[in-house]
């Protein structure tokens, strides 16, 4: 292995292994607080069409979130692994707990096939999970590439707003990057809502 995925497979580790010791009123708290920024500064007002995920491993809870943008009428999306391709997945619409199950790496997933999945050119605010991220907007995920492939077609111009979700321990002083790696433009931590500049 080359040094820099070394340098992120210890970050990942690391962390992942940091996130399994968090009780739920913790977890609870910390999703409640990161809504509480999200309302304040109006985010999902300006938007239609957004995705969110399920929680696994000690992630960071979108539940309230999800709750708060369908209160306001709008259509959430939940990512399935399309097992058929390699790194792909597809965004499906999230109707509620009774629309999913266990998918690809016991990840909650909605029910539907890859027919129902949404345009993703329609998608323009998209809540990511992630493992680490570091000052300038740098993100490490699990490793799948997933995040990045879906987007990797995108131009920065029709790219949506990418919105990392975590706990302030997740922060790092740099993550290593290689070309192919998307950079968020703002993190919602219990905190504080950062926003990075190009
Ligand atoms: N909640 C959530 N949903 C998501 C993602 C994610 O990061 N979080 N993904 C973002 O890409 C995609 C799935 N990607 C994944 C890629 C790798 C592993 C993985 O290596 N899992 C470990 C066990 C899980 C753990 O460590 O807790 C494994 O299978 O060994 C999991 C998901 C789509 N849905
Ligand atoms: N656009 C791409 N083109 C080719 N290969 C890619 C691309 N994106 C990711 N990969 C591959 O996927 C692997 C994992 O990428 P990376 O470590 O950046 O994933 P991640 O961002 O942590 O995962 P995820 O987005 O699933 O949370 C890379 O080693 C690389 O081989």
């Amino acid at each position: 292995m080359n040094n820099l995925i070394l340098q992120k497979t210890y970050i990942r580790t690391r962390i992942k292994h940091e996130r399994q010791n968090l009780t739920s009123p913790f977890m609870q708290r910390a999703a409640i607080a990161i809504l509480g920024h999200i309302s304040q500064a109006k985010l999902i007002e300006n938007h239609e069409h957004i995705a969110f995920y399920l929680p696994i491993g000690g992630e960071v809870s979108c539940m309230p979130i999800i709750e708060y943008a369908l209160s306001l009428g709008k259509k959430c999306y939940i990512p399935k692994v399309n097992t058929e391709k390699e790194r792909a997945m597809d965004f499906l619409p999230y109707t509620g707990q009774g629309s999913v199950q266990k998918g690809s790496f016991g990840i909650y997933e909605p029910v539907g096939d890859a027919k129902e999945a949404v345009a993703p050119s329609k998608l323009s605010l998209v809540f990511m999970p992630l493992v680490a991220f570091d000052g300038n907007g740098n993100r490490l995920g699990m490793g799948g590439g997933y995040y990045d492939t879906f987007f990797a077609n995108f131009s920065k111009e029709e790219r949506p707003e990418l919105v990392g979700l975590a706990y302030n321990f997740q922060k790092v002083p740099a993550i290593p990057t290689e070309e192919w790696d998307l950079r968020m433009n703002a993190v919602v931590t219990p905190n504080h809502f950062l926003c990075f500049t190009d």
